[in-house]
């Protein structure tokens, strides 16, 4: 499975300020969404570019155009939220189709509540948008949804990934495609990646944990 951990230093820095307890849901929302930016940028490196012709004072010129309709941004609720302004920084006019998912605390498993996919989904790219993963369980049922629909190809951005979730994910769907800030080291007992940086959608809605 194509993995990219992108160690950027402005990346690297952004992080540390994420895993700080001390920084509140205001700077870590700020934060956040600007590491998405940044993983977003890689992700879309191969884009499709075409052309479309202007009138510059010089004349006509034929000028770069994304058709960002190819593609459809998937935020996970609630934590992937938190994600997705910083990658409509770029792709302001993608298409958003949304999975509702949200992880049992026993089991551990993803229990879907809710999802609404863009209409035209079928044979799309799907950029799919978590701040984190885990065991690999919640990525895994939305990439199974994304399939069912047609989607063409998906990629995945994460803010923090633990190795066992890639290694869940790469078996059950190897050709996603990932760009992640950090690869942690290892899961807790409780699921939860260490350092990691605790409940991403706790910390990004300022809900207790
Ligand atoms: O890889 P996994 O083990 O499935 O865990 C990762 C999932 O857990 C978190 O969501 P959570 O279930 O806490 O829901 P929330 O976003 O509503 O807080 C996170 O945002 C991922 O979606
Ligand atoms: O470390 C983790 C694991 C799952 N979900 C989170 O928000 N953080
Ligand atoms: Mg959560």
């Amino acid at each position: 499975m194509k993995t990219v951990e992108v160690r950027h230093p402005l990346v690297a820095h952004k992080l540390g300020l994420l895993r700080d307890a001390a920084t509140g849901p205001a700077l870590f929302r700020q934060v956040v969404g600007e590491i998405a930016t940044l993983l977003a940028y890689e992700a879309t490196a191969d884009l499709a570019l075409g052309t479309r012709r202007i009138d510059t004072w010089a004349g006509p010129l034929d000028v770069g155009r994304c058709d960002q309709d190819a593609i459809t941004l998937v935020p996970i609720l609630r934590a992937g939220l938190g994600f997705l302004p910083g990658v409509q920084v770029l792709l302001p006019s993608a298409p958003v189709s949304v999975i509702g998912l949200r992880r049992d605390e026993e089991t551990l498993q993803p229990q879907a509540y809710y999802q609404r996919l863009y209409r035209d989904i079928a044979g799309r790219t799907a950029l799919l948008i978590d701040p984190m993963l885990a065991t690999g369980g919640s990525a895994i049922a939305a990439i199974d949804t994304l399939k069912a629909a047609g989607c063409a190809r998906v990629k995945a951005i994460f803010l923090v990934s633990a190795p066992e979730g890639l290694r869940a994910l790469e078996a059950a769907h190897p050709d996603t495609e990932v760009w992640t800030a950090a690869i942690d080291d290892r899961l807790n007992d409780h699921g939860y990646i260490l350092p990691g940086l605790g409940d991403a959608g706790d910390r990004i809605f300022g809900t207790p944990a």
